[in-house]
């Protein structure tokens, strides 16, 4: 078998309740090289989420296993961070308080107080957030939140990124802003992410591989596609490239022709 930074080999999902049973996951396979941005996308309820879940391992799988870095995967650890749509910041911790916390959490042996304070810096300014480290969630914007969220995840120096939906809630100017400071990101630290999205554009801009999922139950990978696009990418030069065209259009097809959401009865 081949090795990979990130083995996800024969991953089932049944979630069972009392006596009814749902298949949502059949043998999902796929292996992530370190580096790599992976984008999932798939219609609503098809089980994105849960199979995010499984890699972070806050889901158990039925069947299958996970392997990071040649290690097997069975309960959360500071080596999978995950951002989720609604930012999760402690409210009555300021901004840099809230990375803090992760940081001293996890080097309080490894790093100096001072080491502790600059390398919670460092990553708020990633973020382009230090102007704002004194205030506290409920006085900054959703954007702003969702750019601590990475930044706390960031500082945690995970093996994997792990980002459901992260620009979900957002409006759409916001929305590109951060995608080009987490491909700035990307690029500078060369992080290995797997990414939620809904967005055909988002995922082509961002990834270099887009995994599609079949509907569910019992979905599964229905294609992969690559993403030949050199790197640093600019959204205005894409807009009327070809290949980004085209990438675009084999995303569209897979979800509105090949695999069209059908409203469950
Ligand atoms: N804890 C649970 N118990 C039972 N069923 C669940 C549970 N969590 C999710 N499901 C079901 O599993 C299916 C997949 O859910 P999941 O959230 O993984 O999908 P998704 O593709 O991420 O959806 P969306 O794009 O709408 O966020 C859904 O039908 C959902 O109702």
């Amino acid at each position: 078998m081949a090795h990979h930074y990130l083995s996800i080999e024969g991953i089932g999902k049944i979630y069972q309740r009392d006596r009814s049973k749902t298949e949502v996951l059949r043998d999902v396979t796929l292996g992530v090289e370190k580096g790599e941005y992976i984008s999932i996308i798939g219609h609503s309820g098809c089980g994105k989420s849960t199979l995010l879940n499984i890699v972070a391992g806050l889901t158990p799988s039925s069947v299958g296993a996970v392997l990071l870095d040649g290690k097997v995967v069975d309960d959360p650890g500071p080596d999978r961070a995950v951002v989720f749509q609604n930012h999760s910041l402690l409210p009555w911790l300021t901004v840099y308080e809230n990375v803090a916390l992760a940081v001293d959490k996890l080097f309080s042996r490894s790093k100096s107080r001072e080491e502790r304070r600059e390398w919670t810096m460092r990553n708020l300014e990633l973020v382009q957030m230090t102007h704002a480290a004194d205030k506290r969630p409920g006085e900054i914007s959703g954007g702003m939140k969702q750019r601590v969220g990475i930044a706390r995840a960031l500082a945690m120096e995970p093996k994997l990124l792990l980002l459901d939906e992260p620009f979900g809630a957002l409006d759409a100017l916001t929305r590109a802003h951060l995608q080009d400071q987490i491909m700035q990101i990307h690029q500078t630290l060369g992080n290995t992410v797997i990414m939620i999205t809904h967005d055909v554009d988002e995922a082509v801009l961002l990834s270099d591989r887009i995994v599609m999922m079949t509907n569910g139950p019992a979905a599964t990978i229905g294609d992969v596609l690559e993403v030949p696009l050199e790197r640093p990418r600019s959204r205005i030069a894409l807009a009327s490239d070809r290949t980004y065209l085209k990438c675009r259009e084999a995303v569209l097809k897979f979800l509105y022709e090949r695999h069209r959401f059908v409203e469950a009865a």
